[in-house]
């Protein structure tokens, strides 16, 4: 690992960052919530202050399993049903990465999560859409420069994912780049929802799938072999099918060089992983061997609000846990760039025009 200079979080805030694993939902600022709750009538907060209600939404993720992890999203879709409410919590989402020094971030979420107050699917996509375009002329309008697209999400748990998937492609010229599956894994193979990947690869769509989180290999290979991911949401699991042994010597099974040799980009998110007991530490998370091995790693957020991070603070945390320098930040930003879900002349144009030129001084 590169030790020239150590990077410091302002500079990791500096860096032009990108992020393509992060929850509309799992992003809200605290005084947002609280704002939301009383405009839209929602009293299910467990409290009304706002840095109090900060710290309960890291404590309560904080639970050891995916399952619990997840009920905090109810709080915050419960604040999120009205189109105002929508809008301004996308459009905050983009001020708040484009001020940790993200210029380009894929955004997701689930549709189906946001129809309880008689909104219809259509009308959630149109004010998500509103606020991120009203959030990219905010940052724009004080100097600064982010580029967002949107993820759909379907949910494992309910069976609506084609009818979110055709939703994900008549948006496509709209700001939607792409499709997901989330919520709990354990129980919900990706297989279940073949119909909805096969209409993406049809149209010629892109999808990531939540796999290799909650669960083990199974889902990973299900999510590549059988539903065509592009990349895997987390897929940290995929060491389960790496050996070290005690002299050092490494072997990958199979799948893990499948997924090494097709540059499958792995979405690592280490605060998120450490919350839901997917790993102990981030000191123990997989993301130093899978550098090493030089899997197509990338550094992500999930849920910023849960875990209280950001991509600067992850990063910061990668430095300290595993002597991550800027060779190896700028290695990350680039796989994510390569990685993203727009076109090809787009990607190349942040690399060699954004982020290169940053790094070039540092590395
Ligand atoms: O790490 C995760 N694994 C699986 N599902 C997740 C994760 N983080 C959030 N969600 C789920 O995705 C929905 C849409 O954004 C959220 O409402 C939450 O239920
Ligand atoms: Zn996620």
């Amino acid at each position: 690992m590169s030790t020239r200079t150590v990077p410091s979080p302002e500079e990791l805030r500096a860096a032009p960052k990108v992020l393509l694993h992060d929850h509309l939902d799992g992003g809200l600022r605290p005084s947002t919530v609280v704002e939301l709750a009383e405009q839209t009538g929602y009293d299910g907060l467990p409290t009304t202050d706002v840095a109090e209600l900060g710290r309960w939404f890291t404590r309560a993720a904080d639970s050891g399993s995916l399952e619990s992890y997840l009920e905090t999203f109810a709080h915050t879709c419960g604040v999120m049903q009205t189109e105002e409410a929508l809008a301004r919590v996308a459009a905050e989402c983009v001020e708040d990465l484009a001020d940790d020094g993200v210029v380009y971030a894929e955004v997701r979420y689930a549709p189906e999560l946001f129809t309880e107050g008689g909104l219809s699917l259509d009308a959630v996509i149109k004010a998500v859409q509103a606020g991120f375009t009203e959030g990219e002329r905010r940052v724009a309008e004080r100097g600064g420069r982010i580029r967002t697209g949107t993820l759909l999400c379907a949910m494992r748990q309910h069976a609506r994912a084609l009818e979110i998937a055709e939703l994900a492609v008549r948006y496509r010229d709209a700001g939607v780049v792409g499709f997901d599956i989330a919520g709990p894994e354990a129980g919900f193979p990706p297989t279940r929802n073949l119909d909805a990947f096969e209409y993406m690869r049809v149209n010629n769509a892109h999808f990531t799938i939540h796999a290799g989180e909650a669960f083990g290999l199974a889902s990973i290979w299900e999510a590549i072999q059988h539903c065509g991911a592009e990349r895997l949401g987390h897929g940290v699991r995929i060491v389960d099918d790496i050996k070290t042994s005690a002299d050092g010597k490494v072997e990958l099974g199979r799948l893990a060089a499948y997924v090494r040799d097709r540059r499958i980009p792995l979405e690592l998110c280490p605060s998120s992983n450490v919350q839901t007991g997917a790993v102990g530490s981030i000191a123990e998370h997989p993301i130093g061997l899978l550098a090493r091995l030089r899997f197509r790693i990338t550094v992500n957020t999930d849920n910023r609000l849960m875990s209280g991070c950001s991509m600067s603070s992850e990063f910061a945390a990668l430095v300290d846990a595993f002597g991550f320098g800027w060779a190896e930040v700028q290695w990350c930003t680039i796989n994510a760039m390569k990685s993203a879900f727009i076109d090809f002349d787009q990607r190349l144009d942040l690399i060699n025009n954004v982020i290169k030129p940053w790094y070039a001084e540092r590395v």
